[in-house]
């Protein structure tokens, strides 16, 4: 098949010998094989030199593990944590890419949770306009949600993954082993980008979720398989975010506003997962309210995510500038906030106006029930 690409310029055509469809994103590789597999993949295709990026965590914990796969490589170790998914950061990756000489076919792995995959997919994307990069998640978000759909960024002027490109690393390969020193803080803040994707696809899941105990679960395997299929099918129908990716950013305005503020505050930074948490029950709140979920449903919401988290510390005279942030939310069109909402457990909708007083009455329920 040729294909015809005009766009207004004479027509040209592509012959897919020359351009080959470029896959919008290799399925992730999950469980015991997944450091096997990416050995393979650097035995097959070669990078110029090798680069592994971790944080302070991921170096003393992950990296022995993954070590033992690969060739001769760099490594280099960042402050772990929240406040170092900066600008800032980026430069001493660019700046240690550019000391080593790193060319347009090296390749970078990123090894760590979400801030090193956002952060060192960006860094990629962007060092000399792209190098290879690989994922290799470390905590149950990264390896639920984070290292999947090629969202990558850093935080700005307080501003949650402000500034960042879409932009799909050439694989993904997901050790479940490597859960076995992450904290139970952090496996629970995983947990709640699992709530999300069972309340915006699938009643079943959820249901499933109703009396699990997350120090309890014996392998999370099954649960990260299905979570990343959900956000898989949800991003290739819309890589970009101009419809129903907006999904996946289901509890997003408020747990983003709730994350950013707090983190600004010293002391109070949540984890990531905390604030999402949070931000399911008030959209769900405001679904709710709407008419869309019912009081049954609301109250499972609640429930489920109750049973994993404790409720989030903010007073009822900081709910102000807390509900500000959401002016900011990238879903946002205009003067209008669009949030995601839930029509029912297992079906959301997206592109749905809320205002900022909305915000606040959920804020405030929230601290109420
Ligand atoms: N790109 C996306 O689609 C997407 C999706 C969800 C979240 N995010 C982003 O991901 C970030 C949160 O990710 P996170 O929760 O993984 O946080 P994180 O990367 O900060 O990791 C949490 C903590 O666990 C440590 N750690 C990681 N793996 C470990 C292991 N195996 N053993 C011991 N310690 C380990 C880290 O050093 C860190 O201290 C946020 O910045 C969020 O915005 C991005
Ligand atoms: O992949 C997506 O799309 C998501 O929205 C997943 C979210 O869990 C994730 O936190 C994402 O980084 C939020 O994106 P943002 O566009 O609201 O910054
Ligand atoms: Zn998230």
């Amino acid at each position: 098949m040729l294909w015809r690409i005009s766009m207004g310029w004479p027509a040209v055509y592509l012959h897919p010998r020359y351009f080959p469809a470029l896959p919008l994103s290799t399925p992730p590789i999950i469980g015991p094989e997944a450091l096997p597999a990416l050995a393979e993949r650097l035995r097959i295709a070669p990078p110029s030199r090798l680069f592994v990026l971790a944080d302070a965590n991921t170096a003393r914990d992950c990296y022995p593990r993954l070590a033992a796969y690969l060739p001769a490589h760099e490594l280099l170790t960042i402050a772990a944590g929240e406040e170092h998914k900066t600008l800032a950061t980026c430069t001493e990756v660019w700046h240690w890419l550019t000391q080593h000489e790193a060319d347009r076919h090296a390749l970078l792995v990123c090894l760590g949770g979400g801030v090193v995959t956002d952060l060192g997919g960006f860094c990629a994307a962007t060092y000399k306009r792209g190098l290879r990069c690989i994922g290799v998640p470390t905590t149950l978000l990264a390896q639920v949600d984070a290292a999947v759909g090629g969202k990558t960024g850093v935080d700005f002027q307080g501003f949650k993954n402000h500034i960042g490109v879409f932009q799909e690393p050439e694989a993904v390969f997901m050790e479940p082993a490597f859960l076995s020193t992450l904290p139970a803080g952090e496996l629970r803040s995983g947990y709640a980008e699992v709530i999300k994707h069972a309340l915006i696809a699938d009643a079943a899941a959820f249901a499933d979720l109703r009396g699990l105990a997350v120090a309890a679960v014996p392998d999370w395997t099954p649960i990260i398989r299905h979570s990343v299929a959900i956000k898989g099918q949800i991003v290739a129908q819309d890589p970009h975010e101009s419809g129903p990716r907006k999904l996946l950013n289901f509890g997003h305005t408020v747990g983003h506003a709730l994350e950013s503020y707090l983190l600004a505050q010293p002391g109070r930074a949540v984890r990531h997962g905390e604030a999402v948490a949070a931000g399911l029950v008030c959209e769900s709140w405001l679904a709710a309210q709407r008419g869309l979920l019912s009081a049954a449903e609301l109250t499972q919401v609640r429930e489920v995510v109750a049973a994993a988290f404790e409720p989030l510390g903010f007073a009822e005279n900081e709910i102000g500038e807390i509900a500000a942030y959401a002016r900011h939310d990238k879903k946002n069109q205009g003067d209008v906030i669009k949030c995601t909402l839930l029509q029912g457990i297992g079906h959301g909708i997206f592109d749905q106006a809320v205002t900022v007083a909305d915000i606040e009455d959920s804020l405030r329920a929230y601290l109420t029930k």
